[in-house]
């Protein structure tokens, strides 16, 4: 018994790296240490062709797993040479879905329109427990996401049938859910083994494993007689391991227990943080608007977290710019804006990723000392992250094209325009207020001495953080204030304008039949379809919208920022957390798939709910997204390490009910929170999944408009490591005297009676921003 070397196949699906989840047995050594019963590696299918991966890597192998994804095995641009690799290699081959199908199309089965459509859902898998299905129950039960299938009637001599189902839909008919070479060690499962909501894929994979081992051990004229031995520990070797796609760190870490330490401990870094109580103090939206706001003249931020109800929207923060960053993609320029104007302008070789997570890492985490979390004064749970001093803003979603693997910045047909991609203040001044204890801290980045690393790297005019008179005289200041807050008037709450919609209801209709056509054709399993309003308000001072929304819709990622370089204001009730990073470097994502508007007849309010958290139709969607940012987090994190402690649960706001999922892991210690978001980058739940095919998809639905703001991530990353972003929604951004604002739903195969619903589910999110007033346009005005 020995570490198998086993490569997976990836087709750019979004649930692949899931797989890795169930190779992680491990096997005690003569010597009693143990060693991991796999060696794994994950290329794309189109990462080599043909002659380099025979020569290459081939030889290495013991197995191969071939991936589920879109499309169809027919199409070499979704298949690329994994036809040939069935057909002419011997070779013990594990295929999901997509690469089951292959192995069928490949050795002459036919592939068809599956009779019901199934993304999400579980299906009863029959059996006949042999191969890879060995010693599983007679029943169980596995979650399908499939349009295509292939024909059962057409599976030539050499295939065998080894699993099938039968749809509720048509219980007469036996649906192909597994299939096995007669001869070769080929095997196939039509479903998802690697889902969460999956039953026995680890012993699928271990019986997988069992067949790799007994193949190579003997000597037959299907391995042209040569045997191998598979020893303890093996690895594969390092051009292989090089060419995996996920990180290194994250990946090949056996496990990863250590804990990350929070930045630097030292006493010399150029700067530390200090904080200081100011007790408690008068209302958050006071403080911000006599004492934040316009406090900088390079922005300011409020992460407002107006709905206090759980430990993740606890604390609030009112931070202001030291300077300010904005990027273009077209451009691929960064630049720095200090006092109003610019410092520096810099044309990126790299990605912005790339260089954000440099000044991250390099720049700041690396030369301040952060205050360690235990003296931070508030007792956290996981997933629930402090911020200190660091950046704060706005992720867009079109830096997807410089984060999703396989997807290239268009040089034709997008929407130009020039408004920033992404736009973060460095802020060096934060105020928090704990909304349990009403109790507020300043928070400020000092200066030890004469250094300023950060300033001198943005060519500053006026030094970063604050010298410790400075931030004394804050304090004082502060305090005072607190004692006798400048007298009313205080800016009044404003009605929100009246929003116009971009689409109306027929060409909307229009998209969602198209989407469910691309869903049809197994292009995708489910599509983020979005859509936008947009308003004028020349006159309104955008505080007063915001106070109006957070008033009539408070949520726990409310926030309100302010960039004066590019004229921006977003007014944010988003309620959905993207992604977080706690002071152990847990990271925490909370995909909200699900939404049904409250109801006031408490009745009807309960039936809602109830529909909402039994609903197949709601569960799959939700699930979709849950499996694939487990495999998200793959790309940072530990197999292992990856957990979804709540899963499908209904949480209600003010105006409607979501379906929301939890999902947590441990990032590995050497990877900083923007590469983080970096590789999980745009959210899941705005993309639907598989995510690069229907980011694509979702680009042709959408006319090539960009989202913009909306759909990115919001939030800060702190001088400390940590990070908490919510997704971009329920959000108004408001440029010049334009304001613009996104909303969208899931399509998926069982969108049902199309229209309707989705109108519908459109509508909530605009209900979410105004409730009783209806100020916005029906759609289909
Ligand atoms: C696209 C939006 O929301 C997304 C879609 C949801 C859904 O389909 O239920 C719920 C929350 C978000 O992930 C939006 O509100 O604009
Ligand atoms: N999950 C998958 O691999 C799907 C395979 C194929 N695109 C289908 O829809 O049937």
């Amino acid at each position: 018994m020995g570490t198998v070397k086993v490569l997976i196949i990836d087709h750019y699906d979004s649930y692949t790296n899931n797989i890795l989840q169930l190779l992680q047995g491990s096997q005690t050594g003569q010597d009693g240490s143990p060693y991991p019963e796999w060696s794994v590696a994950v290329i794309r299918f189109d990462q080599f062709d043909w002659d380099t991966f025979k020569t290459e890597l081939l030889p290495s192998l013991d197995a191969i797993i071939l991936s589920p994804g879109p499309g169809t095995p027919k199409r070499e641009s979704d298949f690329g040479f994994n036809s040939r690799l069935i057909k002419e290699v011997d070779i013990p081959i594990l295929g999901i879905c997509l690469g089951h199908q292959g192995i069928g199309t490949s050795l002459g089965a036919t592939i068809i329109n599956t009779p019901n459509i199934k993304h999400g859902q579980t299906a009863e898998i029959h059996h006949k427990a042999i191969g890879v299905l060995r010693d599983l129950p007679q029943r169980f039960w596995g979650v399908r996401y499939n349009s295509l299938v292939l024909d059962i009637e057409s599976l030539p001599p050499d295939l065998e049938a080894t699993a099938w189902t039968y749809d509720p839909e048509d219980s007469s008919r036996k649906v192909l859910m597994g299939l096995q070479h007669r001869r070769r060690p080929i095997f196939g499962t039509q479903w998802h083994p690697e889902s969460v909501c999956s039953e026995h894929g680890a012993k699928i994979l271990s019986n997988f494993r069992d067949i790799v081992l007994s193949y190579w051990a003997t000597s037959r004229p299907a391995n042209q007689w040569t045997s191998r031995s598979i020893l303890p520990n093996a690895t594969l070797p390092s051009h292989i391991l090089n060419a995996d796609v996920l990180l290194d760190e994250a990946h090949h870490s056996f496990e990863s227990t250590t804990l990350r330490g929070v930045s630097v401990d030292g006493q010399n870094t150029p700067y530390y943080v200090a904080s200081a109580s100011l007790g408690k103090g008068p209302k958050p939206e006071l403080v911000f608007q006599t004492l934040t706001r316009g406090s900088s003249a390079d922005g300011e931020a409020w992460l407002d977290s107006a709905k206090v109800r759980d430990s993740h929207s606890r604390n609030s923060y009112l931070a202001s710019a030291a300077f300010s960053l904005s990027y273009s993609i077209e451009l691929g320029t960064v630049s720095v804006h200090q006092g109003g104007k610019i410092t520096k302008s810099e044309r990126l070789k790299g990605t912005y990723w790339h260089w954000l997570d440099h000044l991250q890492h390099e720049l700041v985490l690396k030369n301040t000392q952060a205050i360690l979390p235990e003296s931070l004064n508030q007792d956290t749970e996981v997933g629930q992250p402090l911020l200190q001093v660091g950046l704060i803003g706005y992720f867009g979603y079109e830096l997807k094209w410089e984060s999703l693997p396989g997807h290239r910045y268009p040089d034709a047909e997008v929407e130009r325009h020039d408004r920033p991609d992404s736009q973060l203040i460095f802020a060096d001044r934060v105020l928090r207020l704990d909304n349990y204890t009403g109790e507020w801290t300043l928070f400020g980045l000092i200066r030890r001495g004469e250094q300023d690393p950060i300033g001198q790297a943005i060519e500053a005019t006026s030094a970063v953080g604050l010298d410790e008179d400075e931030f004394a005289d804050l304090v004082s200041r502060f305090r005072d204030a607190f004692d006798g807050l400048p007298s009313p008037p205080y800016v009044q709450p404003h009605p929100l304008p009246e929003f116009v919609a971009l689409d109306n209801q027929d060409s909307y209709t229009s998209s969602i039949v198209q989407a469910k056509k691309a869903i049809s054709e197994g292009e995708t399993y489910e599509l983020t379809l979005t859509t936008k309003f947009f308003a004028k308000s020349p006159d309104a001072d955008p505080f007063a919208l915001y106070l109006d929304l957070r008033g009539r819709n408070p949520a726990p990622y409310s926030a309100f920022l302010h960039f004066p370089a590019h004229d921006t204001t977003i007014l944010s009730s988003s309620p959905e957390r993207f992604i977080s990073i706690d002071r152990n470097g847990v990271a925490e994502m909370k995909p909200i798939k699900g939404t049904l508007a409250v109801s006031p007849d408490p009745e009807e309010d309960l039936r809602r709910r109830n529909k909402l958290a039994t609903d197949v139709k709601e569960l799959a969607e939700n699930l979709m997204i849950v499996d694939l940012i487990r495999s998200d987090l793959h790309n940072v994190s530990p197999s292992s390490s990856i957990k979804v402690p709540k899963l499908l649960h209904v949480e209600t706001y003010q105006t409607v009910h979501q379906l929301v999922t939890t999902i947590q892991s441990q990032v590995a210690p050497t990877v900083g929170g923007v590469k983080v978001l970096e590789r999980c980058f745009p959210p899941g739940s705005m993309t639907g999944a598989p995510k690069l095919r229907s980011v694509q998809i979702l680009e042709q639905l959408e006319q090539q408009r960009r989202r913009g703001v909306y759909s990115g991530s919001l939030g800060y990353v702190c001088v400390s490591g940590t990070v908490d972003q919510s997704v971009v929604i329920r959000t108004i951004v408001k440029t010049g005297d334009e304001l613009e604002l996104g909303a969208g739903g899931a399509i998926t195969w069982l969108t049902d009676e199309e229209v309707v619903e989705t109108s519908l589910e459109l509508k909530d999110a605009r209900l979410a921003l105004d409730h009783e007033q209806k100020h916005y346009t029906a759609l289909s005005a």
